[in-house]
C-alpha cells in the first residue's frame, strides 16, 4: 500500500530515536547482552505472545508541509501537548509525531519548509491519507509564494498546461494537439491506457 512509505520512515525514526512503539521496551544496554538463540530452538509457536507486528497496526498518515517559519513544528509540538517555542528553529529534514487515537494512530510528518527541502514534499504527497499546508497569515508578503509551492503539488490542467506552454502562440502553420495521457489506464471503466489515444493520433496524422 502506497502510504506505508511515509509509514516507514515515521517508525524508522521512532525506532532511531528510541521514543514511540517502535522501539523495545526495556533498555538492554547496562545490563547483559541477550542472548541469541540457536537455530534449532526456534519455534515460530513462541511468537504468538508478543507484541504485534507493526503491519497490524491501524495508522493513519497525515503530512505537514508549509513555508519556511509558516508553524509546522510549531503545529505538531501542540497537538502533542508541548508549548510553542519563542524562536523559529528550522526543521532540517524530516519531524515527526505520532498520536494515538481512540480508533488508530495517526503519523504526523513535517518535512521542512526551506528551499532546498521543498524538492522532496511532491516525493510524499501521494503516500499519505491528509495533506495539511500551513500558511502564516500575518505573511502576507509571501503568500504568492505559498501559494506556488501548493500549486506545484498537483498536477496541472489542461487549460493551464496550455496556458503555461504558450500552444497559442506556436506558429498557425503547424497545428497543435494537447492530449492528456498517463501510462497507467485513464479509470477503472477504461479498458485502454492513454498512451493509446496518443498512438491513435499518431497514426491518423500520418495516414
Ligand atoms: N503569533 C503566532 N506565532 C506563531 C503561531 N504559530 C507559530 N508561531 C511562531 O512562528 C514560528 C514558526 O516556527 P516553526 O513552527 O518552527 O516553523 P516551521 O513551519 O516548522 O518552519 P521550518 O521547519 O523552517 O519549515 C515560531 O517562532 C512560532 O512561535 C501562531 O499561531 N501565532
Ligand atoms: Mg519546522
Amino acid at each position: 500500500q502506497r502510504r506505508c512509505i511515509v509509514g516507514l520512515v515515521v517508525r524508522d525514526w521512532s525506532w532511531v530515536g528510541g521514543r514511540g512503539r517502535g522501539s523495545r521496551s526495556g533498555a538492554w544496554w547496562g545490563a547483559e547482552a541477550p542472548r541469541l538463540r540457536e537455530w534449532d530452538e526456534w519455534d515460530p509457536e513462541d511468537e504468538e505472545d508478543e507484541e504485534p507486528a507493526l503491519e497490524e497496526l491501524e495508522q493513519r498518515e497525515v503530512l505537514v508541509l508549509g513555508l519556511d517559519g509558516a508553524g509546522k513544528s510549531t503545529f505538531l509540538r501542540v497537538l502533542s501537548g508541548k508549548p510553542p517555542l519563542e524562536g523559529h528553529i528550522p526543521t532540517w529534514g524530516f519531524n515527526s509525531v505520532r498520536l494515538p487515537t481512540k480508533d488508530f494512530e495517526v503519523d504526523l510528518l513535517e518535512i521542512g519548509g526551506s528551499q532546498n527541502l521543498r524538492f522532496y514534499w511532491k516525493e510524499f504527497v501521494n503516500e499519505v491519507d491528509v495533506l495539511v499546508f500551513v500558511v502564516d497569515s500575518a505573511d502576507r508578503l509571501r503568500l504568492p509564494w505559498a501559494r506556488q509551492e501548493l500549486h506545484k503539488l498537483e498536477a496541472m490542467s489542461m487549460v493551464e498546461m496550455q496556458q503555461e506552454l504558450g500552444l497559442q502562440a506556436i506558429d498557425s502553420q503547424r497545428e497543435v494537439f494537447l492530449l492528456a495521457a498517463s501510462i497507467a489506464p485513464a479509470g477503472p471503466s477504461s479498458e485502454e491506457p492513454g498512451t493509446v489515444h496518443i498512438w491513435k493520433l499518431l497514426l491518423e496524422l500520418l495516414s
